[in-house]
């Protein structure tokens, strides 16, 4: 059998073909692999004398790619930071064949930042993705010796020895089964997958336990689905075998039926099959370098130091490096502390490069924690102008601020907003990047729950709130900017609602933009038909990512340049004037924040979070140098409003807390702004009106 897929490198799309496809689901028998049976056979037979070094990686880095195989304890979960980095954030693959590389080259600046990175063409232990693969193992290839003694040393090496050698052992018996299941199916012959009830039609009467059989029928459907006038049985429709497969998708995946038939749409047959399989599979452990901190080569030849097998990700990044093994855990190596790099799937790293910051620009992310796209941001702009990290979970910008002080990260200002109340809190921005809040269709890999937890209702409330985020982005942004004027939105899901419809929403919304190229050198065109809907054409120039084709995690991504300013009367998804937090966008916003309680911990941290007396004190002083500058004497004005005669907006905070609607600024108001002028150096304006004052959204609810 093959590597898993965590442990190949990353790549252009091989052929949608089953057979590349290795991880099963757990219990599940292994891999049908028609018309490959005796080629995977030679390669397993191959594989078994392949000394331990090769085949020796396969359960440590992907245990899940080997049912029973132990789990790999190399990876400790980083700290909560950077692990939690959404569902966009984490651990990603990388599929084998080629390497991305062979895609192109890197369309980022990042070149800059590593001067002297000669990190692949280096000659040092970590090889690029063109080059040959290490074959430095961890194992020599006397262990491979069944007489080796077990000592407290190799105990580990050996037991990884010992689950390869079973699982080579459970490939051959797969490989064994596949070429008699081959036989009897034979070219010409037509399977019989279509059960029949007493009025003729067809029936699902496997349960989930018959996985082999399941998983036998699936191949079987698949392969009328490919030769359909061939193969299928007379009197029978190809919806018939669709729906057939669908019904075992849902038996063999654990997929709602509802969420089965919305992905199975996205592809054709075989695809989607390939599909549903790379959810089985982890994607591969990625790290970016933190080039504020270091250089990806000296990072690489630290952590190989500490017996950490890595390569570069690609051509397509300076920065990445996929992890193959590890004999420490990478979210607490001194490097790791010391913010060289952050763990971050690879797909993650596409939406900023698309955006492609420039150095002393304004730069808004709106929905950033937990900071790791944040953070790459602020290393393309080399630390010079100004982020503003915002999110609407307080809880989650604990995260964003410790991944901002780890990381060195000093251009950023990080804000508690919900991203419905830009531009009206802060406007004028050269860039913004919307990762928006989605239903993690893309990274089921990493969570399973996604499979059965989304609803129909999901799919229209979650849309819903993207749609009036995307607004709020492109109201953000200054249209002038001398160098920017551009807006990213991306997802970690697949679904068209989620993305194309999204993003023809905008289009239909704000005739003051135009999506332009993404910049980033793979990835599928997004659609401009599906199902019956047609986009405007220039929605091939977004990009799809898929686990099954670049094995990272399913990503969209779509940039607009905005040539224009928005109308005064333009209107908001919900019908309102702009998008400005009305009660209906709340209730849309209020379904998907993360209402995690804040403990006293976290409130109390060191670390982050906001010092609201502190705050308070900037936010007065800034108050009075407005009113000063404005020709108002301060003290007579604050005066009067301390002794509530200045309107019933004082009251009021004191009442509620909130200072909604009033002429005061909201506490998020008040962090940001004290943010500000504790040191970020983001000078205010643009040419999209910037009102100061409070807005009627509401903040998440910790
Ligand atoms: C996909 S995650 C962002 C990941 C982040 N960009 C990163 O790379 O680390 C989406 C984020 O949107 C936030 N969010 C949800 N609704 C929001 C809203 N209305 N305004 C701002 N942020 C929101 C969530 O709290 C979550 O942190």
């Amino acid at each position: 059998m093959g590597q898993g897929r965590r442990m190949k490198k990353q790549g252009p799309p091989p052929p949608l073909d089953e057979s590349l496809v290795t991880r099963k689901r757990k219990d599940a028998p292994a891999a049908v692999v028609e018309e490959r049976g005796k080629k995977r056979r030679r390669e397993v037979k191959a594989a078994k004398k392949v000394p331990a070094v090769q085949a020796g990686n396969i359960p440590a880095v992907n245990p899940r790619s080997k049912p029973k195989a132990k789990p790999a304890k190399k990876f400790v979960p980083p700290p909560e930071s950077d692990l939690e980095i959404s569902s966009d954030e984490e651990i990603e693959s990388v599929d084998g064949v080629t390497g991305l590389d062979a895609l192109g080259t890197d369309s980022e600046d990042e070149d800059d930042l590593i001067e002297g990175d000669e990190f692949a063409e280096s000659g040092s232990d970590v090889v690029d993705s063109d080059t040959e693969p290490r074959k430095a193992g961890m194992w020599s290839d006397d262990e491979d010796s069944d007489m080796e003694e077990v000592t407290a040393a190799n105990m580990e090496g050996l037991s990884r020895k010992l689950d390869m050698q079973r699982a080579i052992e459970e490939a051959e018996a797969q490989a064994e089964m596949e070429e008699a299941a081959m036989q009897t199916n034979i070219a010409g012959d037509k399977p019989k997958v279509l059960e029949e009830d007493e009025d003729g039609r067809p029936i699902s009467n496997l349960q989930p336990q018959d996985l082999q059989l399941l998983r036998t029928r699936l191949s079987d459907t698949l392969r009328v689905l490919d030769d359909f006038k061939n193969l299928a049985e007379e009197g029978r429709s190809r919806s018939e075998y669709l729906a057939q497969m669908r019904k075992d998708i849902v038996a063999y995946y654990g997929y709602s039926d509802f969420l089965a038939e919305k992905l199975m749409n996205l592809f054709p047959p075989r695809e989607a099959f390939s599909f549903f399989e790379a959810n089985e599979t982890p994607r591969p452990v990625v790290i970016r370098t933190n080039t504020l901190r270091t250089h990806r080569r000296e990072l690489a030849n630290s952590l190989i130091n500490r017996g950490v097998q890595l390569e570069p990700i690609g051509k397509w990044s300076k920065v990445g490096l996929q992890i193959f093994e590890s004999q420490v855990p990478l979210g607490a190596t001194p490097e790791y502390l010391a913010g060289h790099y952050i763990l971050q799937a690879a797909s993650s790293f596409l939406p900023v490069m698309s955006l492609a910051p420039q150095e002393n620009e304004r730069v808004l992310d709106m929905a950033a924690a937990p900071g790791g796209k944040t953070t790459h941001l602020a290393a393309l702009m080399k630390n010079t102008g100004c982020i503003f990290a915002s999110d609407a979970n307080k809880a989650r910008t604990k995260g964003l601020i410790g991944n901002i002080h780890r990381l060195g990260v000093k251009n950023t200002v990080v804000c508690n907003y919900n991203a419905l109340e830009f531009p009206k809190v802060m406007g004028g921005f050269d860039r913004v990047l919307l990762d928006a809040p989605c239903s993690g269709t893309g990274v089921i890999a990493k969570d399973a729950s996604v499979k059965t937890n989304k609803t129909e209702a999901d799919f229209m409330k979650l849309p819903h709130l993207q749609k009036q985020l995307i607004l709020a982005a492109i109201d953000s942004v200054n249209h002038a900017s001398k160098t920017g004027g551009y807006i990213v939105y991306s997802t970690c899901s697949v679904t068209v609602e989620e993305n194309e419809q999204v993003v023809q929403y905008a289009l239909n919304k704000r005739p003051n933009v135009r999506l332009v190229e993404t910049g980033l050198t793979f990835g599928k065109e997004g659609f401009t038909s599906i199902m019956g809907k047609i986009f405007h054409p220039s929605l091939k120039l977004t990009r799809r990512y898929y686990p099954h084709t670049y094995n990272v995690d399913g990503f969209f991504v779509a940039k607009f340049k905005k040539i224009g300013p928005t109308p005064p009367n333009a209107v908001g998804a919900n019908g309102a004037a702009h998008s400005n937090g009305t009660s209906s966008d709340r209730q849309a916003q209020e379904e998907y924040v993360d209402k995690t309680p804040i403990t006293e911990d976290e409130e109390d941290s060191d670390f982050g979070g906001f010092d609201e007396e502190e705050d308070q004190k900037y936010m007065e002083r800034a108050e009075r140098a407005q009113l000063r500058r404005k020709g108002k004497n301060p003290k007579a004005l604050l005066g009067k409003a301390k002794n509530g005669q200045n309107g019933n907006v004082v009251e009021k905070e004191k009442v509620n807390g909130s200072g909604d609607g009033g002429s005061r600024p909201s506490k998020a108001d008040r962090n940001a702004q004290s943010a500000k002028l504790n040191g970020a150096s983001g000078q205010a304006g643009g040419a999209e009106p910037k009102p100061k004052k409070k807005t009627g959204g509401r903040k998440s609810k910790e």
